[in-house]
């Protein structure tokens, strides 16, 4: 069956940077639509739940649609060889990529928090984050494998979250992996990889 999809997002990394990222590792042909803002309010009665990011999924059998970043990285990482090599190793993604969602809420809220807390939720946010590498590496050290991957002998979708998450942190603290050389090697290991490696090359560092 061929597939291809097209995935709507902003111009922007937020919630669907990682899908373009696997999206770019699966090696298959998307459309990147990236929709400006004065184009939403027309499409966004189209969206499933009236939010993006949404894939477009081109089948033999007609469009589909989906919604949810998370239901769209899960579904792109089972399509393409990405979620693990059973379900225990795909439960292990889910759980891990939940538990950077809510490293990414305190991300969040010190980014689009009030001008007020922006202190205070820095100081929280770059607290958590030591404790969050180092459980982090507690995982890579436990990988069965020793492949330096989060929970499998290959990548999953989980170290590509993982990797771009980081440099999301290193946007706002360059030095925030300093202490974690397992972190470290896993992000260079995700982004050596050779697909990933010309997408980056040709976006450039997130701003
Ligand atoms: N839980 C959803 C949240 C999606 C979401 O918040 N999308 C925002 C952009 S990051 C959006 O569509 N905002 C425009 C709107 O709500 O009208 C997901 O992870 O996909």
């Amino acid at each position: 069956m061929t597939m291809k999809y097209k995935l709507v997002y902003f111009d922007v990394a937020g919630r669907g940077e990682v899908i373009r990222l696997l999206l770019h590792q699966a090696g298959v042909e998307f459309e990147d639509n990236r929709i400006k803002g004065e184009q939403w309010p027309s499409l966004k009665p189209e969206m499933p739940f009236g939010q993006i990011p949404v894939l477009y999924v081109y089948t033999d059998e007609g469009t589909k649609i989906l919604a949810q970043s998370n239901a769209i990285a899960r579904f792109i990482a089972r399509e393409h060889g990405m979620n693990g090599k059973d379900s225990w190793e795909s439960a292990q993604c889910d759980m891990l990529v939940d538990s950077m969602g809510d490293l990414r809420d305190l991300y969040i809220k010190w980014k689009f928090g009030p001008d007020a807390d922006k202190e205070s939720n820095k100081a929280k946010l770059f607290e958590s984050v030591p404790v969050f590498l180092t459980r982090m590496t507690k995982f890579v050290e436990a990988n069965p494998s020793k492949s330096g991957y989060l929970v499998s002998s290959e990548l999953t979708w989980a170290d590509v979250y993982l990797a771009h998450f980081l440099d999301v942190l290193k946007a706002v603290e360059p030095n925030a992996l300093a202490g974690h050389p397992k972190i470290q090697k896993l992000q260079e290991k995700v982004w050596s990889l050779p697909r990933l490696k010309a997408y980056l090359a040709e976006r450039g560092p997130l701003s």
